[in-house]
């Protein structure tokens, strides 16, 4: 296991070094077999013995565990000085094959940067961020991963007491809009040619030695950030908590919070209860993308000319718009562009939401449709069969300018269409059953969750409809 931690070594002044501070008589609750084969950790990692490092009571040969420093726009408003309040970067893992992972204990204690917070984590948030990373995994949208939950007796108070628990947290990178924000408004643009060289050094090597890296690279970060929000939204995932502390250089999903993944298709769904102008709505997010991006353009005014930002920013919403496109006609299963394509998408999407229809049980519906099939077992969801009918005759039509057969396009829908999503009432299941010690439904889940476009029959209950009290779960920033 080869760790060292390259922003300890080439970024001082951007961190505080400190080690984690364990909680009161914790425990191993549950960890991530397929990931941590894939960071070749064998069992033997995660007996009671060696689970010292997943419960923050020691660091590794060659971790240097530390704070980061960095601020950020909190619901559209300059927050100033934020930083790593409850997480902890222990270190930095080399693998064989050239890929590098962050480990980032969360809930791992105060730090100098935990303002009025307490550096803890709850069990039901750390649940949470779990199973949502890995369900964003599993769907091929980049993000973080999860490794280890670690429970505790620590009581750990937010609406109520509820247990004290740390998340081992991997990532490719932490580096966040929200650094760039706190070196540019501290006065030190020093600081943010600095960390921009690191970044382009370590995740960007082949624009090093282009005079033109500082535009090349910031134009790849507004590509990566357009591509992850369109496959957000291709999934019906919300994040919640879009401030620009949560925003990835690296263009990954971080700090799954308050998010939920669309039961009915509201293009208004406002997954976070605390989030009371719906600023971070799901159909706001593509716009709330550029906004952040906007802000980090400012904070490397030094940097870039206006002109440059400006040009770069400009590839977002082209961005944004293809590749979106591109997951919607595969979800539609189309194969080439047709003129049409566009008009049956947005015609289905107003009749789903003018009916409330299921997101992701729609989608995956219209995956069984057969070419010169009058009638679909979908036309069963609709009130207004006639809407639907209408609907569904002009997409016979289109089925058949692909000339493929039913299978490929079935294939297609079928890996673009999940079976399986996180649904809020599920994870609360987990939840529910974890703080009695029971983690079945967590496995249950996790497993599902790793798999999600396939039709296993286990699997069957958990792609039901949710029940209206599950629609109705209310998630707040509280974590
Ligand atoms: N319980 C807490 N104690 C101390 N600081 C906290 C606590 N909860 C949140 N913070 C800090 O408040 C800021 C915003 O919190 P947010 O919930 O977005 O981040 P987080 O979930 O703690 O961390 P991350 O973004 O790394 O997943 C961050 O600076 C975070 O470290």
């Amino acid at each position: 296991m080869n760790f060292n931690n390259t922003w300890h070594d080439e970024l001082g002044g951007f961190y505080t070094a400190l080690h984690p501070t364990p909680l009161s008589n914790a425990r191993l609750l549950y960890h991530n077999a397929a990931l941590a084969e894939d960071l070749g950790l064998d069992e033997s990692w995660f007996t009671p013995e060696k689970s010292a490092v997943w419960r923050g009571e020691t660091v590794l040969p060659g971790m240097q565990p530390l704070a980061q420093v960095y601020s950020g726009h909190q619901f559209g408003v300059w927050a100033g000085q934020l930083g790593d309040g409850r997480g902890i970067l222990l270190g930095e893992q080399q693998l064989a094959d050239g890929r590098k992972f962050d480990w980032h204990l969360k809930g791992a204690g105060l730090t100098p940067y935990s303002r009025m917070g307490d550096g803890r984590a709850v069990l039901r948030s750390t649940i949470r961020e779990f199973l949502a990373s890995e369900a964003i995994f599993h769907l091929g949208i980049p993000g973080s991963r999860a490794l280890t939950i670690v429970t505790s007796d620590e009581p750990v108070y937010r609406e109520t007491k509820e247990h004290g628990a740390m998340l081992l947290r991997v990532a490719e990178s932490h580096a966040r809009f929200g650094h760039f924000e706190h070196f540019f408004y501290q006065g030190q643009p020093e600081k943010v040619q600095q960390l921009a060289d690191y970044l382009i050094r370590h995740h960007w090597p082949e624009l090093e030695q282009e005079s033109d890296r500082y535009l090349l690279w910031f134009s790849d970060v507004v590509e990566r950030t357009a591509r992850l929000i369109a496959a957000w939204q291709s999934v019906g995932f919300a994040h919640g908590v879009m401030n620009t502390d949560n925003m990835s250089l690296l263009g990954l999903t971080l700090d799954y919070g308050p998010y939920g993944f669309l039961d009915d298709y509201q293009p208004g769904y406002i997954c976070n209860h605390s989030d009371y102008q719906g600023r971070y709505a799901f159909d706001n997010q593509p716009m709330i993308g550029l906004w952040n991006l906007n802000r980090l353009a400012h904070a490397l005014s030094h940097l870039l000319s206006a002109d440059r930002l400006r040009q770069a920013l400009s590839g977002y919403e082209p961005a944004l718009l293809a590749a979106w496109g591109e997951k919607m006609r595969a979800k539609l299963g189309f194969l080439t562009p047709q003129k049409e394509d566009n008009d049956l998408l947005t015609g289905l999407l107003a009749l789903m939401s003018q009916e409330g229809s299921d997101y992701t049980r729609t989608f995956r519906m219209l995956s069984e449709v057969q070419q010169q099939e009058h009638r679909s077992p979908l036309r069963d969801e609709f009130i207004d069969r006639a809407a639907f009918d209408d609907w569904y005759q002009r997409y016979q039509q289109r089925l058949l300018k692909d000339e493929r057969s039913d299978e490929e396009r079935q294939r297609l829908m079928k890996s673009a269409n999940p079976a399986v999503i996180l649904r809020n009432y599920l994870a609360q299941q987990a939840i529910d059953g974890a703080e009695q010690g029971d983690i079945s439904m967590l496995q249950h889940l996790h497993r599902a969750l790793s798999d999600p476009f396939s039709d296993a029959p286990e699997f069957a209950e958990l792609t039901r409809r949710p029940p209206d009290w599950g629609k109705k779960i209310a998630v707040s920033c509280s974590s």
